[in-house]
């Protein structure tokens, strides 16, 4: 009985531990489960209220908002006292409104490395800053984002926030002329932002040429309504051709800059360049912009079954240039020094609406340059340089150079012009 007693003894007290095991595991897995619970509850909690008290912006290194965004950051004087900082030497800051470092009217962008705060108009703004890998096309590339978080403040102080950065860029941009590039994953580059250039800086022949050009550009870019009346596509192609350093690049540049557009160069021979890239790189110009695309005879040829440059093809060149995807308010630019090279599928009317040639230097020309280059120089002495430069003999690219390179003595410059005519003479190399 004892042992029987014993027995249940044994046997009660084995089950009140089993018991106790089980129901203390119960209750830690119960807190365990209300610990993991509550960390949730408050981390969402905690997140909500901090969504509801910040508005937040991002950018990414592949739009141009990263740079406008980047210019202001960069002109917060919190970046006085910072201790690290990154610099971004190939983007432009803001001109005088940037006191970048040791109150330098600054002339990089300074970005800080992970994370900064700002104070702006009584608020604080958090900018956080990471790398982020995206794939497209099987081609990794990998980005910046920046991330501005207001606290507390309202939408519209982010979005006055946003415009301010924005206005402030584009004020800065006004005299420049932004220059895109293919790059070799086939997305638009910008390449360089360069002052405008100025209409009166190019010498064409005759002189008010350039100023024609200029206009009628103009008109057409205020002209989208009547194209879409009429049911015309809004676009207007130029062919400029010449000799090589005649001007032809420099006169694009110029419209660029009096009309405020934006410039983009397709290189039509780069081997990475196929029809769908093409059409896709037009398709993702900006809509009021300058199409350049430099010496295309060396490029395309008359069609002798030869027609393949890199990847892109001629139908692809021509296809992509009228195609539905090419945008709208393009002004297309096409240079060459062989006109009679290219085919005339190129350069038929809708593709070419304006031929421009372009010549070696005139009188008129060579007179201008002179006087433009030199401070002090008499009317006899710009004589001199006219009367010893044949007309159509010698291209501005060389007039230019041989000033340049005597830019402190203009008996010495002059020398050297009447040397490079001498040579070209000798050469035949004259279209007079
Ligand atoms: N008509 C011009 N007026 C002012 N500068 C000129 C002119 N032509 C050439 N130049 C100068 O010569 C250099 C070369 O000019 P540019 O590149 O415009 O010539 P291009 O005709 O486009 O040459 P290429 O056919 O080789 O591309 C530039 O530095 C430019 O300033």
């Amino acid at each position: 009985m004892f042992g029987m007693n014993n027995g249940i003894y044994h046997t009660d007290k084995h089950w009140n531990s089993v018991y106790q095991y089980v129901f203390g595991g119960f209750v830690l897995f119960f807190l365990g489960f209300l610990a993991k619970v509550g960390k949730d509850l408050g981390k969402l909690i905690s997140e909500n209220i901090y969504e509801r008290l910040t508005y937040t912006a991002e950018f990414t290194s592949e739009d141009e908002s990263f740079r406008w965004i980047s210019a202001w950051i960069s002109t917060n004087p919190c970046f006085a006292q910072a201790r690290e900082i990154s610099i971004f030497s190939s983007f432009r800051c803001l001109g005088p409104l940037n006191r970048g470092l040791d109150s330098e009217p600054g002339k990089y962008v300074y970005l800080p490395l992970d994370w900064v705060a700002l104070r702006h108009r009584g608020y604080w703004i958090l900018v956080l800053r990471n790398k982020r890998i995206s794939t497209q096309k099987n081609i990794s590339s990998k980005h910046e984002i920046l991330r501005l978080q207001i606290l507390g403040g309202s939408k519209s102080f982010l979005l006055s926030v946003l415009n301010e950065a924005k206005s402030a860029y584009e004020a800065a941009e006004v005299s420049r002329t932004n220059i895109y590039m293919a790059d070799s994953d086939m997305e638009w580059n910008k390449i360089a932002s360069r002052m405008a250039r100025s209409l009166s800086s190019v010498l064409m022949w005759p002189a008010d040429r350039a100023d024609g050009i200029v206009q009628d550009c103009s008109r057409f870019l205020d002209s989208e309504i009547w194209y879409a009346s009429k049911g015309i596509p809004w676009r207007r192609g130029y062919l400029l051709y010449g000799p090589p350093g005649t001007g032809k690049t420099s006169l694009v540049c110029a419209i660029a800059g009096e009309l405020k557009l934006p410039i983009y160069i397709v290189t039509l021979s780069n081997p990475k360049l196929t029809d769908d890239s093409f059409a896709d790189l037009l398709n993702r110009s900006a809509t009021r912009s300058i199409l350049l695309l430099e010496d295309v005879d060396a490029a395309f040829q008359q069609r002798s079954g030869q027609e393949v440059s890199g990847s892109l093809t001629f139908s692809g060149l021509l296809n992509g240039l009228d195609g539905v995807a090419s945008q709208e308010g393009r002004l297309l630019f096409m240079t060459t020094n062989h006109r009679e090279k290219l085919d005339p599928a190129l350069v038929r009317p809708g593709r070419v609406d304006v031929e421009l040639e372009f010549f070696c230097c005139m009188k008129e020309q060579v007179r201008k340059y002179v006087e433009n280059f030199f401070n002090n120089i008499t009317g006899d002495e710009v004589e001199e340089f006219c009367d010893a430069v044949p007309p159509n003999t010698v291209t501005v690219a060389e007039l230019q150079a041989c000033l340049l390179l005597h830019r402190d003595n203009k008996y010495e410059a002059l020398s050297a012009v009447k040397k490079v005519v001498q040579q070209k003479l000798q050469l035949g190399e004259t279209s007079f």
